[in-house]
């Protein structure tokens, strides 16, 4: 079965096509939707479309347009859910938590089972989420992506601007000092989480994945794992679920 699987962010999209393993995987940036739909044009036609949207509804719209017309089908786009594929998800208000997040959890699963896991998604946003041995998503933190934080920097202070530095474990410099400060950042906001489910008692494996992810597994203890597109990972998992 050929599927479309799409996965709208805010900075990018990402789309696999085929069977497992995918025949062909790509992106666009989210600004230029109209060289992801150049791509999508040189596709066979799928048998179904799955999606995850976080990113802007008019690109969305876009897209499902797009799919109508050029293959007769409608985007089924994922919603959270309370229970999917053995895993309990105690979000408290299902509807406020991106379903990125959520895919990314069963995408995470499906690549590493039977494991405490702390997924970190390092995006626009960075995200860490928890989800234990036993299958239960406890839940997770959201912090601005590394572009975001220094964005943050240079738009609100007088004397930083905008620049590119290096890790260094005692900066030296402005742009280093940023770079190290941010990255930290990130680096312990993952090890803080990993602590937290030790202390209940887990042995969690880290899995990290977005364009930030190669930055940051450095700084991070007990050797993390990086993997790509978790996002459309847990969609191929449920498509699975649904058509096997
Ligand atoms: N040209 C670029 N535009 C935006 N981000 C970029 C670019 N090049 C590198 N990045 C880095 O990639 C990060 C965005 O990662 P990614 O592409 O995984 O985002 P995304 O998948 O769209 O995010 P999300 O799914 O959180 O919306 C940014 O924080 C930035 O540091
Ligand atoms: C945190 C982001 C931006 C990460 O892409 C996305 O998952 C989102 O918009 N979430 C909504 C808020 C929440 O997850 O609780």
């Amino acid at each position: 079965m050929s599927l479309l699987l799409i996965d709208l962010g805010n900075s990018r999209i990402k789309w696999a096509y085929g069977d497992h393993p995918w025949a062909s995987v790509g992106y666009s940036f989210t600004a230029d939707v109209a060289q992801l739909l150049q791509q999508l044009l040189t596709l066979p036609r799928p048998d179904a479309i799955h999606g995850c949207t976080v990113g802007q509804p008019a690109a969305a719209l876009l897209l499902e347009q797009f799919c109508q017309q050029q293959w007769g089908h409608s985007i089924q786009w994922l919603k959270v859910s309370r229970n999917a594929l053995g895993i309990h998800n105690t979000y408290r208000h299902l509807e406020q938590q991106g379903p990125d997040r959520w895919a990314a959890v069963l995408g995470a699963r499906s690549l590493f089972p039977e494991r405490a896991l702390v997924i970190a998604s390092a995006g626009t946003a960075l995200t860490v989420d928890a989800l234990t041995e036993e299958n239960e998503y406890l839940g997770g933190m959201i912090l601005p992506g590394l572009r975001l934080m220094k964005s943050a920097l240079a738009q609100q202070t007088a004397r930083l601007t905008l620049s590119e530095g290096a890790f260094h474990d005692f900066p030296r410099c402005t742009t280093d000092a940023i770079e190290t400060g941010c990255i930290s950042a990130m680096a312990g906001s993952i090890i803080a989480m990993q602590t937290r489910l030790t202390r209940r008692g887990d042995t969690p494996l880290c899995i990290i994945s977005g364009g930030d992810a190669a930055l940051i597994a450095p700084h991070l203890p007990n050797q993390p794992i990086i993997a790509e597109q978790l996002v459309l990972h847990g969609l191929a998992a449920l498509a699975q679920d649904i058509y096997q």
